[in-house]
């Protein structure tokens, strides 16, 4: 796989939902709580996956539709979000798991002196909940939710606000992700991408990122890795 950098990384940005935790199963659980208390069809795993990524208003908005066969109108997304908050509340962590190579590449590219940063679009309160139970909280100078900034991802402005925290330029920063949403965020912010094979994409990573990797530990030696040469010697 190849990455190509211009200029040496120093800040490593990470998506959270299908990159560094493999969330679905907890997200699920509140998505069908949500849809039986409205006395709706309660949709399976595989649809959930395809509503993840746009943040918990689209969540739910892909979800209705779903139950529905229609776009939900206001009363009834209100409803249904006043629903979801505490029940992803309470599930969120409860199956929760880090995906292999996590700890271990999180640790190498902070023994190499990265700053890290997680730029998801789960709200704030959950992420950092989220990141609390599974132990790794501490490895991240900022954690931006799909909250925080004005605009979440595609957009730049919240990777551009973790780069703010991490005083690194956007420039000199990498962005870790699982879908289209989080490349097209990197580029929106000027930065390279490297994407996971893994996660709650819809297509093959190939697509939208010229470097996959199957795991985070495989991370730190693409850094460490020159870009080949091109031209003569
Ligand atoms: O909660 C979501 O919609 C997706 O979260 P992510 O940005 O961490 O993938
Ligand atoms: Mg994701």
């Amino acid at each position: 796989m190849t990455l190509r950098l211009e200029r040496p990384v120093h800040g490593v940005l990470f998506d959270l939902d299908g990159t560094l935790v493999d969330s679905l199963a907890d997200i699920h659980a509140a998505v069908a709580g949500t849809l039986a208390a409205l006395a709706l069809p309660v949709p399976d795993v595989a649809a959930v996956r395809g509503y993840v990524g746009d943040g918990v208003r689209a969540l739910l908005d892909r979800a209705l539709a779903g139950a529905l066969g229609h776009a939900a109108d206001a009363d009834l997304t209100a409803r249904a979000t006043a629903l979801f908050e505490p029940r992803y509340g309470e599930q969120n962590g409860r199956a929760a798991r880090l995906y292999p190579g996590v700890v271990a590449g999180l640790d190498r590219l902070g023994a190499l002196g990265l700053r890290l940063a997680v730029v998801t679009n789960k709200p704030q309160r959950f992420s950092e909940a989220l990141l609390a139970g599974l132990g790794i909280a501490d490895r991240f100078g900022a954690v931006i939710g799909g909250d925080a900034a004005a605009r979440r991802k595609p957009h730049a402005d919240p990777l551009l606000l973790a780069c703010a925290r991490l005083d690194v330029a956007p420039a000199d920063a990498l962005m870790v992700g699982d879908s289209a949403i989080d490349a097209a965020a990197a580029r929106a912010a000027g930065m390279p991408m490297i994407a996971v094979g893994y996660g709650y994409h819809h297509d093959d990573p190939a697509r939208w990122s010229a470097c996959v990797v199957d795991r985070i530990d495989a991370i730190p030696d693409l850094l460490a890795t020159p870009a080949p040469r091109t031209g003569t010697a």
